[in-house]
């Protein structure tokens, strides 16, 4: 009788895990150094392969251009100083739109970006997402810096594409987000692709990952 009552207990188990796993988000992070081409090849798998695209540096934006928001300036002198926003703000605005969304995959492009937006990603959303992986767009500063002010110039309206924010942009990107991708490299999830290329050449290799 005994063997039979606990005979149910493994099947519903392992009903439950599968349940729980489909119930949370896909994601990849998307990262790379300013203007490495993370938003441009981000549009481009959205439309090959149906993600959500969320932009952290996007949504830091709207939310700065709100009337009256409560993080506005804090937000502001973050993006002209390249520094990081802290993550309770951020991890909020992530969570929101992939709520309201109603989708189930992700590609989180420009975060986590630090330590801090790290640890308080896992501690918010660690159980509700599957990383499927880190895309690292590989990318040498100056070719970076180029495009960066060519974007500037094109009149981009951003803040922070001119030569003061950029180098305080990749100050940070090298010591604060590279040991980001090193923690994540630890873990074999990084897939890096070689981003020097043209947008289509860098899409051939991208595509690569998502097929
Ligand atoms: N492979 C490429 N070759 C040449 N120019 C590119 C390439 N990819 C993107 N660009 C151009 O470089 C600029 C930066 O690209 P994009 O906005 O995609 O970079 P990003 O990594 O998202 O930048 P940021 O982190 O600053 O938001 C844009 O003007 C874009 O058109
Ligand atoms: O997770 C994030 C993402 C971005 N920021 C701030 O925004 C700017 C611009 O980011 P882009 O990804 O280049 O659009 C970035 O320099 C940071 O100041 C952030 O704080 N946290």
């Amino acid at each position: 009788m005994k063997t039979c009552k606990f005979m149910f207990i493994r099947p519903v188990l392992r009903a439950l895990q599968t349940l729980t796993m489909s119930d949370k988000y896909n994601i990849a992070f998307v990262l790379g150094g300013p203007g490495a081409g993370k938003g441009t090849q981000c549009s481009k798998i959205v439309e090959e392969f149906g993600y959500v695209h969320l932009s952290a540096g996007d949504l830091l934006r709207e939310e700065r251009a709100k009337l009256g928001s409560e993080f506005g300036e804090l937000i502001e002198g973050h993006i002209k100083n390249g520094t990081i926003v802290p993550v309770e703000i951020t991890c909020s605005l992530l969570e929101r739109a992939m709520k309201d969304s109603k989708k189930n995959e992700f590609l989180i492009d420009g975060f986590p970006r630090n330590q801090d937006n790290l640890e308080g990603w896992n501690k918010q959303m660690g159980d509700k997402v599957n990383l499927k992986f880190v895309l690292f767009f590989e990318c040498p500063l100056n070719v970076c810096t180029q495009r960066c002010l060519d974007r500037g110039a094109a009149g981009s309206g951003r803040a922070d594409d001119n030569m003061e924010s950029l180098k305080k942009r990749f100050n940070t990107y090298m010591t604060a987000t590279m040991p980001i991708i090193e923690h994540y490299e630890s873990l074999d999830l990084v897939r890096k692709i070689d981003a020097t290329q043209s947008p289509d050449e860098v899409f051939e290799e991208v595509k690569k990952l998502f097929t």
